[in-house]
């Protein structure tokens, strides 16, 4: 399997470069050259599988020419050895055709460990084959961070840098990033907004020298693999609800799009996808797209759903790139003219293409509130507030729909507790391993989003290393 860039001029790449490179060199974010695809007969024999003999079959065929292919299976056992739930991802029925993934039960309690876990194995293994070591640089809106510490904290070939959002993070989701004391981990709490870190990232990338300097690598999903592990899951759900046989639709609490661009990806690979309903909060740039085919960037502000608090959806490039016919070149004036002038319009035959398949709706707090109190009501379950919106997304565009409709649940109840406890009264408690994250001690170091502070930071890496002292 080959890897392109969406913006066509990088160098075309075999799976672990691309694994180890995150963003291509021209600025776009790689993709297969072509879709493997699944028969009906294969989906049927597939349909009876375990989760980890399901992700092998899936991601397998990404992985062709790897360092790791032959170790996959072991990889893909550890990965999720240490999820909470036997069936890694189970799926339970919420009303009628309703259904609910839950994506939460692996170490950080978010569906970030799913992929993540498996990089993490992939990381290790093809860094040992090439003796090499990498800068992994991230950005996270409060997921992404502790998932990706989690996975390579203790590594010997992989130092972390990530930078969160000061104050834009729920305080547990921030201590399970900054309470982690680990040598080759160092937490950056950025002055600014999620897209500021993500273009910090980028924009690292972008500085060839340095990324050359420091071996850069990511994390996060610009990172092709941690889309790769996710389409795993649309295809278990999809074919313990019946497909080949029947259709599924998905409803998917969306931010950086990475998520729901693994249900297009799925859909690529034959699995019959219906739908796929892009759920958002007040910052709701994909719905007014879907709706206008205008992208317009209109500033972010905070929600009771922090991780989704963003505006440029870095996984949407991967999308538009198919929508303007694989066109690199098309692909970087879009691009550019997002940045120039913080809007671009989708012709309408390509908006078309896309809401044939993409729906958006989007909640406020006050709706996200609602749903996990209404499903609080009715079953007793508590909901963080990004799967409400899942939830309140799945059931807003059921009506009328012959075929399961499955919402996402992205986040355990327990890392968002003051938004479940203003909606229910109750506060979610974390589990017993988790029990002390309060009382731990934070390591974390206070940045402005310049780049150049943060590439000299990189640079001299000692800095950081040696804070110390806790300093929030
Ligand atoms: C809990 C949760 N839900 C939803 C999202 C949005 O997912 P994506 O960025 O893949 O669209 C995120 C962040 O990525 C998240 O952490
Ligand atoms: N919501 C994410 C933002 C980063 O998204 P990613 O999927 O590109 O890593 C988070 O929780 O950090």
């Amino acid at each position: 399997m080959r890897y392109i860039s969406t913006r066509g001029t990088a160098p075309t790449l075999e799976f672990d470069d691309v694994l180890l490179s995150g963003l291509a060199r021209d600025g776009g974010l790689y993709i297969p050259e072509s879709w493997p695809t699944f028969s009906q007969e294969d989906l049927v024999r597939m349909s009876g599988m375990s989760y980890c003999d399901l992700a092998v079959e899936i991601i397998a065929p990404f992985m062709t020419g790897s360092a790791a292919l032959n170790k996959l299976p072991q990889l893909i056992e550890a990965a999720y050895a240490g999820f909470g739930h036997p069936a890694v991802t189970p799926l339970r029925q919420l009303e009628g055709n309703l259904w609910l993934l839950e994506l939460f039960h692996g170490p950080t309690l978010a569906f970030k460990d799913v992929a993540l876990q498996l990089l993490g194995q992939l990381f290790e293994v093809v860094l040992e084959a090439r003796d090499q070591r990498v800068t992994i640089v991230g950005a996270t809106s409060g997921d992404t961070g502790s998932a990706a510490i989690e996975a390579v904290m203790g590594k010997a070939r992989a130092t972390l840098y990530m930078l969160h959002p000061k104050g834009r993070v729920s305080e547990v989701q921030r201590r399970q990033m900054t309470t982690v004391d680990a040598a080759n981990i160092h937490n950056l709490a950025v002055a600014g907004t999620f897209d500021d870190c993500q273009d910090l990232v980028k924009a690292m990338f972008n500085d060839q020298a340095f990324r050359d300097r420091h071996n850069l690598a990511a994390v996060n999903s610009i990172n092709w693999a941690r889309v790769m592990a996710q389409i795993v899951y649309y295809f278990w759900a999809g074919l313990a609800l019946g497909a080949p046989h029947r259709p599924v639709a998905f409803a998917v609490p969306t931010g950086n799009f990475g998520n729901v661009y693994a249900g297009y990806a799925a859909r690529q690979m034959g699995l019959p996808i219906e739908r796929l309903v892009v759920g958002s909060n007040h910052n709701d740039i994909l719905t007014r797209f879907l709706d206008s085919g205008t992208m317009a960037m209109e500033g972010v502000s905070p929600s009771y759903s922090p991780s989704m608090d963003i505006q440029v959806s870095s996984n949407f490039e991967r999308l538009l790139f198919d929508l303007l016919g694989r066109d690199g070149a098309a692909v970087t004036a879009t691009m550019r003219q997002f940045r120039e002038e913080g809007r671009f319009t989708l012709d309408p035959a390509s908006l078309a293409q896309a809401t044939a398949l993409f729906q958006g709706v989007r909640f406020d707090d006050e709706e996200t509130l609602a749903e996990i109190a209404r499903r609080h009501t009715r079953d007793g379950e508590l909901t963080d507030p990004h799967s409400a919106i899942a939830i309140a997304a799945a059931r807003s565009t059921a009506k009328g729909s012959v075929c399961p409709l499955v919402a996402l649940a992205t986040a355990h109840p327990a890392k968002f507790p003051d938004a479940v406890e203003k909606a229910t009264g109750l506060r979610p408690a974390l589990p017993t391993r988790l029990a002390d994250l309060l009382d731990r001690p934070e390591y974390a170091l206070d940045v402005p989003a310049d780049l150049a502070h943060l590439e000299g930071l990189i640079d001299d890496g000692d800095k950081v290393a040696q804070q110390g002292a806790p300093t929030i």
